[in-house]
């Protein structure tokens, strides 16, 4: 595995953590790896953690921006004069489009936006990958090689839809999690005692998902395979498929999501 010279997190808290912790169960030498957070909070055992920037970055460094995206201003004027130009920088930030991160890092020629999600820290995670003309071959597979062992590496060549990927990908664990809870809460509704429609609804989730990943059907026709003509199912697909109410949730769902990135986009 081509892992970084050096690896320097900017934020581990949610997102970069769950990164930093698969990238270390798959093998990352923690002695490579430096993790900047102002709380000064522990990460693992080996990784060094700072709370102010250093006087230089190691050659060979790759950046993760990991913290809020309204910091970016900050951090930029802090790292910005610690990068070369061998300095590869990935930014998770949602929202902040390449056009500002090179306005912020000028002279930096490899900038990789990713847009992972939660599952990466168990290697089933989904990450977004764009980068633009100046990134270097050399620096986009060296990026994808790292984000490989977290789970589907997707480039997405037009930046224009990243924000429909992150309201697709990068926000859909949120909407996953809520649909589990909201199916057992339903089961409950519906007279099934709380505990058990718990573990029923979130063990018919993940079964679900997992043969919907190995079958050669697709979803639509699996949902079918279950429905039996006149039984069960089919009335309960029918409360979700009618005017398509459960697609235009969706739908909504995920416009909502996009709009506040394309906000983000504008400093909102
Ligand atoms: N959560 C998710 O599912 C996803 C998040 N993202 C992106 O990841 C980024 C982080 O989100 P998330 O992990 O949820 O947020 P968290 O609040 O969990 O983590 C933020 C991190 O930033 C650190 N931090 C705070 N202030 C500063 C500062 N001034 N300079 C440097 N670091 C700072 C925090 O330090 P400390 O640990 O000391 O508090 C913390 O480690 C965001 O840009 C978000 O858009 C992208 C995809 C999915
Ligand atoms: O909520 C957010 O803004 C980030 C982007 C994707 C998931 N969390």
């Amino acid at each position: 595995m081509p892992w970084p010279d050096h690896l320097f997190l900017v934020g581990c808290g949610n997102m970069a953590g769950q990164m930093l912790a698969r990238w270390l169960a798959c093998g990352l030498d923690p002695a490579r790896v430096t993790v900047l957070r102002p709380s000064g909070r522990a990460v693992a055992d080996g990784v060094a953690v700072v709370t102010g920037y250093p006087d230089a970055l190691p050659a060979g460094t790759t950046v993760l921006l990991g913290m809020k995206p309204y910091q970016v201003a900050e951090v930029a004027t802090a790292l910005a004069p610690l990068c070369d130009a061998d300095t590869r920088i990935i930014s998770i930030l949602a929202g902040t489009t390449l056009a500002e991160l090179r306005a912020r890092f000028v002279g930096i020629r490899d900038i990789v936006r990713a847009m992972p999600n939660l599952p990466v820290g168990i290697g089933e995670g989904v990450i977004a990958l764009h980068a633009d003309a100046p990134t270097a071959g050399e620096a986009r597979s060296a990026v994808e090689a790292l984000m490989t062992p977290l789970g589907l590496a997707e480039w997405i060549p037009d930046e224009a839809l990243f924000n429909q990927v992150t309201a697709l990908s990068g926000c859909g664990p949120a909407f996953l999690f809520r649909f589990i809870d909201a199916l057992a809460r339903a089961g409950e509704a519906i007279g099934i005692p709380a505990d058990q429609a718990a573990r029923m609804a979130l063990a018919t989730v993940q079964g679900s998902a997992a043969m919907a990943a190995r079958a050669d059907a697709d979803p639509a026709t699996l949902a079918d395979h279950v429905a039996s003509p006149g039984g069960m199912t089919r009335q309960g697909l029918n409360v979700l498929d009618a005017d398509d109410r459960l697609l235009e949730l969706l739908i909504d769902t995920l416009t909502a999501a996009r709009d506040r990135g394309e906000a983000m986009a504008r400093g909102e």
